[in-house]
């Protein structure tokens, strides 16, 4: 990370994380419940069955609302399990976030290591990743904590899944400085918008 680029995107990241943190833990679960009603009146949401959704940390847009909505709908919900050793994320399926959740790789919430070999999903059956960020912008693209762990995984097995991005509307550029390798999303959801870019339009 020693072009200017990697510099820039750097310097954006810590920027968009100190700018995400000051919105009070009131005005973040109400922006967050707004966010999630955008979500879950997206008609993909209905045909949808199998949903990877991130457990939110720090000062992400809170997800365990949409998790339960998920998951009182009948549908799967997996969440991410780091592997730090090898950059990746696997998918856990859990159905109760209060008791198959408790934290782990650098205090995020994630599965119960008990449940981990049994709940194992395919990557393939992802339907839509819902994704976190510290910025997004108006064409799509994102910067989350720098692990690179979304572009591998959303070019990997999970490359056919909905990619729908969740973030506040502070927390949208117009442009970012792009790197060949990072994926952009479908959808990013805001509570002041929804931006969407077709995937044939690219
Ligand atoms: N909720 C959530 N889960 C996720 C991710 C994410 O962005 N959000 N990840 C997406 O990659 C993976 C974990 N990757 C991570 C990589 C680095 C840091 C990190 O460096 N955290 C800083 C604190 C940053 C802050 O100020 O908020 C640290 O520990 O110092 C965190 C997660 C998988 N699970
Ligand atoms: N598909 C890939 N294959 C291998 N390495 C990758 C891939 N995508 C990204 N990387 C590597 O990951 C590192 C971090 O990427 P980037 O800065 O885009 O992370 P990020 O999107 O902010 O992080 P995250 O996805 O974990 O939230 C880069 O140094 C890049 O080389």
């Amino acid at each position: 990370m020693s072009t200017p680029q990697a510099l820039d995107r750097q310097a954006l990241r810590s920027r968009f994380l100190a700018q995400r943190s000051l919105l009070s833990p009131v005005a973040r679960t109400r922006l967050s419940l707004q966010i999630i009603e955008a979500l879950l009146a997206l008609p993909v949401f209905r045909d949808t069955n199998h949903l990877f959704i991130y457990c939110n940390y720090h000062s992400e847009v809170e997800t365990t609302e949409l998790i339960r909505r998920c998951l009182r709908a009948g549908k799967t919900v997996s969440v991410p399990l780091t592997r730090p050793d090898q950059s990746r994320m696997a998918a856990v399926a859990i159905t109760d976030p209060d008791a198959d959740l408790a934290p782990g790789y650098k205090g995020i919430p994630e599965p119960l290591p008990a449940l981990i070999p049994s709940r194992l999903l395919p990557l393939e059956t992802i339907e839509i990743v819902v994704v976190p960020g510290a910025v997004f912008d108006r064409q799509g693209y994102r910067l989350g904590y720098g692990g690179g762990y979304y572009d591998r995984f959303l070019s990997g097995a999970a490359a056919q899944a909905r990619r729908i991005g969740l973030a506040f509307s502070l927390q949208v550029v117009e442009r970012l400085p792009v790197f060949p390798y990072d994926i952009p999303m479908d959808i990013v959801i805001t509570e002041k918008e929804l931006l969407q870019w077709p995937r044939n339009a690219r």
